[in-house]
């Protein structure tokens, strides 16, 4: 069986990983610094609100755990803080390229606006791509439970034509949030819009168990689906997601702690993987579900005792679902192969 510290040196990318979700402790602490904002003291205390339980009893449980970081996250020095932060506990694991995910307008309760919350986002990931061997992008996430008409508002940080920072790091939309209750439908004139402007869109579905949003969000334009493990329930259709290239962004710490499955029976990624379709392998929140590239790569080895090889192919799926051109993809996946070819 492969070993963890083979697992550690692999090359990975990451294409699903929130901000607010994935803020190491040393970075919360300097951020409430930052805000005059008390925490408590010991890191055991701290830890009790940043992580959610093991069990929690559904997806909105899970996402009760953010609201704790959020007040920190409002202003231009955190922000950029928090992306440089995200990034570097990335480049730790060795992944050479990652997406990080977050929601403007949790960050501008207070005095920023959702272009300055952008902004100061992809200032962190420039100085992390310029201090780490790491390439870092950000994606849009609009949350589920806002209005048609605000999400609209998120369509302006895509017009940002002159402004070369936002143009340059910010390569996709999401919708985040409550999907049992927003499911992707109610979002058509939204995401019509982002067709248009020929926007990448990955879109957070099957986390709640149901497979029909999978097929909705393709329908209306994703080509990455967010989780999408109630698939598990239409293994007839793995052949059309594979013919369509959908890249599947899963996360299996993540998946057991919302409930989007059950049992490892149930666990759809080894016949997803076997099938042929693209599965890639995410932490989706680092602190949140106390976990990090290495660990989910550990667990998939112990479930599936995967091979160096059944990594590099994983790899290989996410390179090619990732939303940067198609040069860089070339590139990209030169320096992993490289890199893949001098393990064991
Ligand atoms: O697994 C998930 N499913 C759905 N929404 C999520 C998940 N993880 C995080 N968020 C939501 O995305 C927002 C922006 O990062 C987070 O604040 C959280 O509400
Ligand atoms: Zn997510």
């Amino acid at each position: 069986m492969l070993d963890n510290k083979t697992i550690k040196e692999m090359p990975k990318i990451e294409l699903h990983c929130h901000l607010d979700g994935s803020l190491s402790i040393d970075a919360i602490r300097q951020m409430a610094k930052n805000e005059n904002i008390q925490l408590p003291e010991k890191d055991e205390d701290l830890k009790v609100n940043i992580h959610a339980p093991q069990e929690t009893h559904s997806l909105l449980d899970y996402l009760a755990c953010f609201d704790y970081v959020l007040p920190l996250l409002q202003t231009k020095e955190n922000l950029e803080l928090a992306a440089y932060d995200v990034a570097k506990q990335a480049a730790d694991e060795n992944v050479k390229y990652i997406e990080i995910r977050f929601a403007p307008m949790h960050h501008a309760k207070k005095d920023l606006n959702i272009i300055e919350v952008t902004k100061a986002i992809c200032k962190g990931f420039e100085q992390a791509e310029a201090d780490f061997d790491i390439k870092v992008r950000g994606l849009i996430c609009g949350l589920r439970h806002e209005s048609v008409d605000t999400l609209m508002t998120l369509l302006n940080i895509f017009a940002e034509e002159d402004e070369n920072l936002i143009s340059d790091y910010i390569v996709g939309f999401d919708l985040a949030g409550d999907e049992e209750n927003f499911p992707p439908k109610l979002f058509t004139p939204l995401l019509e819009k982002v067709k248009q402007k020929g926007v990448n869109l990955t879109l957070h579905a099957g986390e709640c168990g149901c497979a029909q949003n999978i097929f909705d969000s393709i329908e209306l334009g994703a080509s990455r689906i967010g989780h999408g493990v109630a698939i598990h329930e239409n293994p007839d259709e793995f052949s059309f997601l594979k013919e369509k290239k959908i890249t599947f962004e899963m996360a299996p710490t993540s998946n057991f702690q919302t409930k989007a499955i059950e049992s490892l029976e149930l666990y759809p990624f080894k016949e997803l993987f076997d099938a042929g379709v693209a599965v890639t392998i995410n932490t989706d929140n680092r602190t949140v579900s106390n976990t990090n590239l290495v660990k989910e790569y550990c667990r998939i080895r112990d479930w599936y005792d995967f091979t160096i090889a059944d990594f590099l192919k994983v790899n290989i799926n996410a390179v090619e679902g990732s939303f940067i051109t198609d040069i860089e993809k070339e590139s990209l996946l030169d320096k992993i192969l490289l890199e893949y070819n001098q393990l064991g």
